[in-house]
């Protein structure tokens, strides 16, 4: 199948996106991005480059002023702070909202359980949010966007607020989920981590509200480490 842009279907395609926030400050200029395949895809680049501006527009939350993105799937974004999009009391609750309510209730059970557990959170259906750690609740704010059918998942610094051993579940947990075996996910993650670069597909750096070209994770780490 051929993208509304011309090119082959791939994941998402970004093309000469411009957007100013109201008081007139454009946060992207020509920004254009293409991710050619599933996978784990970084965007690393300085306060205020634009970033989470650009991760709103592509899940439709903001509207281009000018240029156009082509999404073929679902987006769902996957928010630094997981207390920002988790909304009813128990993870069960909380997943159903998510799944389409034109499905029969035991079908939408069946879902919740499988999605829970492909989070690494299984039988935790009526376990109350406030009791989770902050690991597992970005694990449940995954498996929600997991549950929307989401296969563009825009992860905006998901790993910041959490200590080094959740860090590294939620990394792996994106990286299993993207891996070819897992069923053509691709994930958008943003990143001030530099170490988090290691693990992806291919990593582009952000600037002034425009995207450089995708280079290997450790090819920028390397660069973006060296003192200037
Ligand atoms: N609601 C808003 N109204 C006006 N300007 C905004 C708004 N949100 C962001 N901006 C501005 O848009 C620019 C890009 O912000 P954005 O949050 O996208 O950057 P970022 O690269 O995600 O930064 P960070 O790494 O600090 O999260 C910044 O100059 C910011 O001040």
């Amino acid at each position: 199948m051929d993208s509304p842009l011309g090119g082959a279907a791939c994941p998402l395609q970004v093309e000469r996106l411009g957007f100013a926030w109201p008081n007139g400050h454009a946060a992207l200029r020509h920004c254009s991005l293409r991710i050619p395949h599933p996978g784990l895809w970084m965007l690393v680049g300085s306060n205020g480059s634009g970033k989470s501006t650009l991760l709103r527009l592509i899940a439709g939350l903001l509207e281009p002023r000018t240029g156009r993105i082509a999404v073929p799937g679902r987006t769902a974004l996957v928010f630094q702070n997981p207390d920002h999009q988790l909304l009813l009391p128990s993870c069960g609750s909380d997943l159903l909202l998510a799944i389409d309510p034109g499905l029969e209730r035991q079908a939408r059970e069946r879902r919740v359980e499988q999605v829970l557990e492909s989070v690494g959170l299984a039988g935790l259906a009526s376990r109350p949010i406030h009791s989770l750690s902050g690991g597992q609740k970005q694990r449940l704010a995954i498996a929600a966007a997991l549950a929307s059918e989401a296969d563009l998942l825009l992860l905006d610094e998901p790993t910041a607020l959490l200590d080094p051993d959740s860090q590294r579940e939620v990394l792996e947990l994106i990286r299993q989920l993207t891996a070819s075996a897992g069923g053509g996910i691709t994930a958008l993650w943003i990143t001030h981590r530099l170490e988090e670069l290691q693990h992806c597909e291919g990593a582009a750096v952000m600037e002034d509200g425009h995207v450089g070209p995708w280079e290997s994770g450790a090819a920028v780490a390397q660069r973006l480490n060296r003192p200037a």
